[in-house]
C-alpha cells in the first residue's frame, strides 16, 4: 500500500479501500437519505430497494452519438474519443437533469467525442472522494468496459483528487465539464487574441490542478493519463511538477503581457468609436442561440454560423446605418453557458467587456430549447459577472420557426417586452432592427443650423453621427434641425440660426 496519496477531503487510503470494498450496500444511502425517497417519483410496485439500486445510475435514453455515414465512422474511430458521460443529480426536476445531460452531450460532441452512454446518479451532493457514490464506481467501470469507452466526462467542476480517485478505479481517463469547455474553446480559437485567452485559461486551470496534487501527492510521471492527448489531456507528471509550475508561470506572464498589448489595441479602437459617439449594440446570449445568424440577418455580415457550441470566439463588429442615416455598430459575441468556467470568464474579460461597454444588448434566446428560461437566467448571471448587468437589454426570442406554439405562448406571457424572430426565415427581423435602432441613445445637443452648400462635409457628419429632425433647402444653404453630440455641436456653432 502506498503512503497517503490523496489530499483531503479524501479519506486515508486504507479507509478508502475499505470503504470502497464494502461500500455497495451502504452506498444506497450514502448521505443518510431514505432509500425509498429515491424511488418516490417512480412506480412503487415490486422490490423497491432493487429499483432504487437500478435507478441510482440512470441511463439517459438516446445518449449515444448517432453516426451517420461510414466514412464518418472511420474518421471518428481514428481521431475521436469514445466517452461515457456521468452526472450527479442533486436537485431540480428529472427533466432538468436530463436537459443538463443533453447539454453535456452536445458539448462532448462539439469537442469531437463520440458519446456511448449517459448516466445520472440521484444523490444529495457529489461524493467528496469520487464524485458519484463510491458504490457506484464499480457500475461505472462495468459500463466503461462494456462500451469500450476510453474517457469518462463528469458534469461539473471536480476536485483534482476526485478526478484521480475516479481514474484509479475506472481505469480510463476522467475529465470534468470545465476541461471539456476549455478544450472546445482551444479548438475553436482562431485569432491571436482568442488563442491567447484560451491558453491563459487552460494554464490557470492546470496550475490549480498542480497545486491540488501537491508534492508527493502528485500523479506519477508517464502514468496512464499523463500526457494523454485529446480532451483535457492533463500533461505533466509528478517528478516534473516544480519545473512545470515554473514553466507555466513564465508562460502565463508572457501571455498576460501579450493580452495587455492586445487590450491596448482594442481599447484604441473603442476610444475611436467613442470619440465619434458611435452607438453600439452587442448581441449576447446562450451558445447556439443564433447570435451570429442574427448578425448576418441584420447586417449581411457573413459571419460563421454553425450548429456547434461556441462557434464564435472572436467578436465581429459591423457598422450599420439607420434609415435616417445614423451610423451604429453591431457586435457578435462569445456565447455563454451554464457554469461558464471562471478561468474562461477571467481570460475573456476584455472580449466580454465589449458587451459591458455597449449602449444596448440584444439578448438572443433559443425559443426552441428545452429550457429557454434557464438559459436566460444563466446569461444574466454572466452579464452581471462582467459588469454588463446595467446595460439596457432587449430580449429577442429566436428560432420561432422551430419552437412549439405552446413554448412561444409561454415565453410571450412571461416576457411581454421580448421580440420574436427567426433568423432562419427572417421573420420579425425588420421589427427587431427598428426597435433596436429606436433604443439607441440620442445625441445630447439640439441644433438649428444653416449649412452653406459648399460644406457637404458637415452635412455628411450630421447624417452619420447626428439624428436628423428636419431638413430644408433654402436659397443660402441647408436648414437643419438635428440632435448631435457635443463635438459636432461645437463645429456647427458658427452656423447656428439665431431666431428672433
Ligand atoms: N431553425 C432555426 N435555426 C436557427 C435559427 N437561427 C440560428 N439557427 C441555427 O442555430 C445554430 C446556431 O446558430 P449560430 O448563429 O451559429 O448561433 P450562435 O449563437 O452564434 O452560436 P455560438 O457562436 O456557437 O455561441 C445554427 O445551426 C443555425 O443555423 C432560427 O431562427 N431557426
Ligand atoms: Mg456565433
Amino acid at each position: 500500500m502506498t503512503p497517503r496519496r490523496y489530499p483531503d477531503p479524501t479519506p486515508e487510503p486504507d479507509d478508502f479501500d475499505d470503504l470502497y470494498e464494502g461500500a455497495d450496500d451502504a452506498d444506497l444511502d450514502p448521505d443518510g437519505e431514505d432509500p425509498e425517497a429515491l424511488v418516490d417519483d417512480y412506480d412503487r410496485d415490486g422490490l423497491q430497494l432493487d429499483l432504487a439500486e437500478r435507478l441510482s445510475l440512470k441511463r439517459v435514453a438516446g445518449m449515444s452519438t448517432q453516426v451517420e455515414d461510414i466514412s464518418e465512422v472511420e474518421y471518428r474511430d481514428l481521431q475521436l474519443e469514445r466517452v461515457v458521460l456521468i452526472s450527479v443529480w442533486t436537485g431540480g426536476s428529472e427533466q432538468d437533469a436530463e436537459n443538463a445531460m443533453t447539454e453535456l452531450k452536445a458539448l462532448a460532441e462539439t469537442a469531437g467525442a463520440q458519446v456511448l452512454e449517459g448516466l445520472i446518479q440521484r444523490r444529495k451532493s457529489p461524493d467528496p472522494a469520487t464524485y458519484i457514490g463510491r458504490g457506484k464506481v464499480d457500475e461505472l467501470r462495468e459500463v466503461v468496459v462494456a462500451t469500450g469507452a476510453d474517457t469518462v466526462i463528469c458534469d461539473g467542476e471536480l476536485q483534482p483528487a476526485q478526478l484521480r480517485n475516479l481514474e484509479d478505479k475506472v481505469k480510463v481517463k476522467v475529465i470534468d465539464r470545465t476541461a471539456l469547455i476549455l478544450d472546445i474553446f482551444a479548438q475553436h480559437a482562431k485569432s491571436v487574441e482568442g488563442k491567447t485567452q484560451v491558453e491563459l485559461a487552460q494554464l490557470q486551470y492546470l496550475r490549480q490542478r498542480l497545486r491540488g496534487w501537491g508534492g508527493n501527492l502528485s500523479r506519477q510521471a508517464g502514468g496512464r493519463a499523463a500526457g494523454g492527448a485529446g480532451i483535457g489531456g492533463r500533461g505533466p507528471g509528478e517528478t516534473k511538477i516544480e519545473t512545470d509550475r515554473r514553466r507555466i508561470n513564465t508562460r502565463v506572464a508572457i501571455l498576460r503581457k501579450r493580452m495587455r498589448d492586445l487590450d491596448a489595441t482594442r481599447e484604441n479602437k473603442r476610444a475611436d468609436r467613442k470619440r465619434n459617439r458611435i452607438p453600439s449594440i452587442a448581441i449576447v446570449g446562450y451558445t447556439n442561440a443564433g447570435k451570429s445568424s442574427l448578425l448576418n440577418r441584420l447586417t449581411d455580415a457573413g459571419v460563421l454560423v454553425e450548429d456547434a457550441l461556441f462557434a464564435t470566439l472572436d467578436p465581429t463588429t459591423r457598422r450599420h446605418t439607420t434609415p435616417d442615416g445614423r451610423v451604429y455598430t453591431l457586435t457578435d459575441t462569445v456565447g455563454f453557458v451554464r457554469h461558464l468556467p471562471h478561468d474562461l470568464v477571467e481570460s475573456f474579460k476584455s472580449t466580454l467587456e465589449e458587451s459591458a461597454q455597449a449602449n444596448l444588448l440584444l439578448h438572443v434566446v433559443d425559443g426552441s430549447d428545452a429550457d429557454p428560461v434557464g438559459q436566460i437566467q444563466a446569461v444574466r448571471t454572466v452579464l452581471n459577472d462582467i459588469d454588463a448587468g446595467d446595460v439596457p437589454e432587449q430580449l429577442v426570442i429566436n428560432k420561432t420557426d422551430q419552437a412549439s406554439t405552446e413554448a412561444l405562448y409561454a415565453l410571450r406571457t412571461q416576457f411581454p417586452e421580448a421580440i420574436f424572430v427567426s433568423a432562419r426565415t427572417g421573420q420579425g427581423v425588420d421589427q427587431l432592427r427598428a426597435v433596436a435602432e429606436s433604443r439607441l441613445p440620442s445625441p445630447e445637443i439640439s441644433v438649428d443650423v444653416l449649412i452653406p452648400y459648399e460644406r457637404g462635409d458637415l452635412m455628411d457628419k450630421i447624417h452619420k453621427h447626428g439624428q436628423l429632425i428636419t431638413l430644408e433647402h433654402t436659397g443660402e444653404g441647408t436648414r437643419v434641425v438635428a440632435r448631435v453630440h457635443p463635438e459636432l455641436g461645437g463645429e456647427l456653432k458658427p452656423f447656428q440660426v439665431t431666431t428672433g
